[in-house]
This record gives structure tokens, sequence and C-alpha cells, in this order.
């Protein structure tokens, strides 16, 4: 009864896999058609490195508890792992199995089997850079572990041949008693309770800068990092893989007429990401949380984007983000470069047109169209973002003589300089800048002897200006 003990007795390549996505477009409910679902896990299983010896899609109509599949089908892929050359000692299954399921695939095709869950904790468990970052994805591991205490086959165990996750004793630990597992589990979530209390400490610390907080989030691979990296000249890593980026990377930006800003790139999301998963990632994505604008960037190239969206829309739902929230919302539909001139020049028209009526909500966004690689469109989307961010500024005009060096200085730093008029004087000049109300009601107190004027109308301003009439 306990397949624990019962090591493969096969000896497959652990660096080959056949991936299996069950298929069950007959039944009519999909969104997706299987050969896209099959695309994307099989670049998911490259993304760790492994290669694909056979990728094939299984027609299903009901479930097995004991093996998920008919036992035709069992054997029918025993057969083609055993015909297979070289012998591939991984199964990728795109589904959630039970863990009953696990363990009889795992005996019936003496393989290791990666459900859906354990390939995506394998691909975090390889990204995973800052502390934090491993603290996350070991707890998700832990706990996926202690659900089914079936053997975890992770890179770690590949690359240093037999040492297990989190470089312990592997496969034995996760034998042993449940109580150390649970133990461990307690004293990753104290942990990583002190890293949120820093991160909370340090965004306190951020709300007292006046910079609003921008944070990219998306699908993975839709181009956030590219768009990062173009927003801030920062060499973050963006490569052609599923979850290049695992950590959230935070970066002060002067943007064009927005002044300075704190911008965030995150995590990519993916359909059917477990909650487990979504959970033990919710402290880094408490940025997202925090941010003043959501900048949703979306492969627009990509045949899948609509559904990619929803999938995007959907984790945001579960960590509490969604039309009601207060965050407003750009969506970036990046990758222009790769489209037809035609279907660039509709996706330019459909973003403006959608702009214009648009909330700036996560169902009624406003519009970038933008190429991450070309740069083409980042002026519109900085555009958008001034507009957002200065959307309550009013526009002031204030006199300052030789001597107001100091208000210049802060009006630069905290407004929106619009014109700068030299008066006939040595020295003098009118500045007319868009400020917010809290700003304004600050250069008040602070510089008290000199006036904000607003609403000024050409006559008093030439006269303001000191020009003659
Ligand atoms: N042609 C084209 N390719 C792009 C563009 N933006 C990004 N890419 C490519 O898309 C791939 C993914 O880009 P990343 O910036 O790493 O995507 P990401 O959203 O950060 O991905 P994760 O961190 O994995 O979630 C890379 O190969 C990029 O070079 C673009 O505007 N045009
Ligand atoms: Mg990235």
């Amino acid at each position: 009864m306990d397949f624990l003990d019962e090591p493969p007795k096969r000896e497959g390549s652990l660096h080959h896999a056949i991936v299996i996505h069950p298929d069950w477009s007959r039944a009519g409910t999909v969104s997706r058609t299987a050969s896209q679902r099959l695309d994307e896990v099989v670049g998911l299983t490259a993304a760790i490195g492994l290669k694909v010896t056979d990728a094939l899609g299984v027609g299903l109509q009901d479930i097995r508890p004991a093996t998920y599949f008919g036992t035709g089908k069992v054997k029918e892929i025993g057969e083609l792992i055993d015909n297979a050359d070289p012998s591939p000692g991984l199964v990728v299954v795109n589904t959630q199995l039970t863990p009953v399921q696990h363990r009889n695939l795992e005996r019936a095709w003496q393989a290791k089997v990666l459900d859906r869950t354990a390939l995506i904790l394998e691909i975090f468990g390889e990204r995973a850079q800052t502390k934090e970052g491993r603290l996350q994805v070991d707890l998700a591991h832990l706990t996926y572990q202690r659900s089914r205490l079936v053997r975890s086959w992770t890179h770690l165990e590949r690359q240093r041949g037999g040492a297990g996750f989190l470089g312990g004793p592997g496969e034995r630990q996760i034998e042993a008693d449940r109580r150390v597992l649970a133990g461990k589990i307690d004293r990753l979530k104290a942990q990583l309770e002190q890293v949120r209390r820093t991160r909370t400490l340090q965004r306190a610390k951020r709300k007292r800068a006046p910079h609003p907080v921008i944070a990219l989030v998306g699908y993975t691979n839709a181009g956030k990092s590219s768009l990062f990296n173009r927003m801030t000249g920062a060499g973050v890593t963006a490569q052609d893989l599923l979850f290049a980026t695992l950590d959230p990377t935070m970066r002060a930006v002067d943007l064009p007429g927005v002044g300075r800003a704190i911008l965030s790139d995150t995590v990519g999301f993916i359909s059917d990401l477990p909650t487990d998963l979504v959970a033990a990632f919710r402290a880094t994505l408490e940025e997202v949380l925090e941010a003043d604008i959501l900048l949703h960037v979306r492969d627009i190239s990509h045949s899948e984007h609509e559904a990619q969206r929803l999938d995007v829309l959907s984790v945001l739902g579960e960590l509490g983000i969604d039309e009601d929230s207060p965050q407003q919302v750009i969506e970036v539909w990046n990758k222009i470069d790769l489209l037809s001139p035609d279907d660039q020049h509709t996706a330019v028209l459909t973003a403006a047109h959608r702009s214009t009526f648009a909330e700036a909500t996560l169902l009624s966004p406003l519009v970038s169209a933008v190429s991450a690689h070309s740069g083409e469109g980042l002026e519109g989307l900085f555009g958008a973002i001034d507009h957002l961010l200065t959307q309550d500024y009013t526009l002031f005009h204030v006199r300052l003589g030789p001597a107001d060096g100091a208000a210049d200085a802060w009006l630069h730093a905290h407004g929106d300089i619009r014109e700068i008029v030299e008066t006939g004087e040595v020295g003098h000049r009118v500045i007319s800048v868009r400020l917010s109300e809290k700003s304004a009601g600050q250069f008040r107190s602070r510089f008290a002897g000199l006036s904000l004027a607003s609403k000024v109308d050409d006559e008093s301003f030439t006269a303001m200006a000191g020009f003659r009439a």
C-alpha cells in the first residue's frame, strides 16, 4: 500500500519528459483549444530545461478516481514511455492530480509524475532569487508535499543527484514524520511574516515620500520585464521563458511629464495557478495591492490573449483586487511589432477609442498599444500615466523673484511644470504649474509670501507677468 518505499524501477532520464494534456473539448466546456493548452504546458516544461520527447492531448470523458485516465489509456501511455528513446523519467500531466492518482500513475509508469501544480512549483523553485522568493516557494512546496506525501521531484534533486528540496535529505524527509513537515511549515510562515512586516515598513516609508507606485502585472511572458526595462533603463531579466521574473523588482524612475514614480515588476500569472501558490506569493504581490496604478501588460500578438486576460483578472481577484478597487488601471497592449501592419493599425485605433470612454478600472481600463522592443507607443503610455496621476491637479501660476530659488526647486520637485515665462525684470518669472490639492496646500504653508493663483485669465496673466498689453 505504501508506494513511498517503492522507487520507480525503470531508470528513465530525468532530463526527458513526456507531456500529456487531458482534453475535455468534446465535453464542450474548455475556453481554449487543446493544442494551445498543450503548447503552453510544453513551454512550461521546457522552462525548466527538460527535453520534451513526446507531447500529446488525451481525450477524456470522465475521471477515474484511482488513476485519472482509464486503464487502457494508462497502458497506452506506459507503452509510449517504454518505446521512447531515450526513456523519459518524467511524465507531465497538465491537470491537478489527487495524491492517490499521482502515486498510482507513478507506479504504473515507473516514472516521476508532475502535475500542473508540481510543474509550476518546479519553475518557481528554479527562478526564486531572493530570500523572500525562496521562502515563498519552499512554503508552497512543503504545503503541496504535505497534502500528498508523495516524493517530489525537484531540479535540485536532479542537479545534486539525490539532494531534495531545501537541500535537505529530500525524499527521506518527506517520508519522515508529518510533524517535522508541519514544524518546518510553521517556521517558514513565521519567517515570511517577518519579511512581510519589513515590507510593510518599507511601504510605509515610501508612502511618506510623495511618489506614486506603478505596478506591472500580467500573464507570464507578456513582456512586463521588457517594458520595465524600457521605462527605467534597468537591466532586469527579460527572457523568452515562462516565469523569468519571480521576485518583485522596484525602481524609482523619472517618467516624462509625471516626475518621480516607483515602478514595480512582478511575477507573471498563469491560468490554473493553484490557490496555495497565490497565497504563498501574497507577500510580494502586496506591492500590487498598494499600487496607485496597475499596468496590465498583455501580449496582444498571442492568439490566447483574451483568455490570458481573464486569467489575470481571476488571479487579481484572488488577491482581493476587483473592479471596485482604488487602483487605476491601464492595459498595455504589448508586442504590437509582431502584428501585421493592418492589425497594428487596428490595435492602435481600438486602444485610442477604448481610452476615450474608459474609467481606468479593471473592467474599463485606459488602453495603450506599445512595443516594449521598439519603444513604439511609449509616449502614449507615459501620457496615460501622466493623465491618471495628475487628473485632479489644478493649474496655478506663481510669480517668482531672484530670491525664490527654494520655491522654484520645490515646484519642480512636486509639480508638473507647464510653462516658465520670463518677465521683463532680471530674475523674475511666472511659472505655470499643475499641482495636486495637497501639494498646493503644502506650498501655501511653506512659502506664505508667494501667491498661488489659479484660473487666471489671459489678461491678468499678462499683468502678472508684467507685460504691457
Ligand atoms: N517582439 C516583441 N517581443 C517582446 C516584446 N516585449 C517582450 N518581448 C519578448 O517576450 C518575451 C518575454 O518577455 P519578458 O519581458 O521576460 O516577459 P515577462 O512578462 O516579464 O515574463 P515573466 O517574468 O516570465 O512573467 C521575451 O522574449 C521578450 O524579448 C515586444 O514588444 N515585442
Ligand atoms: Mg518578467
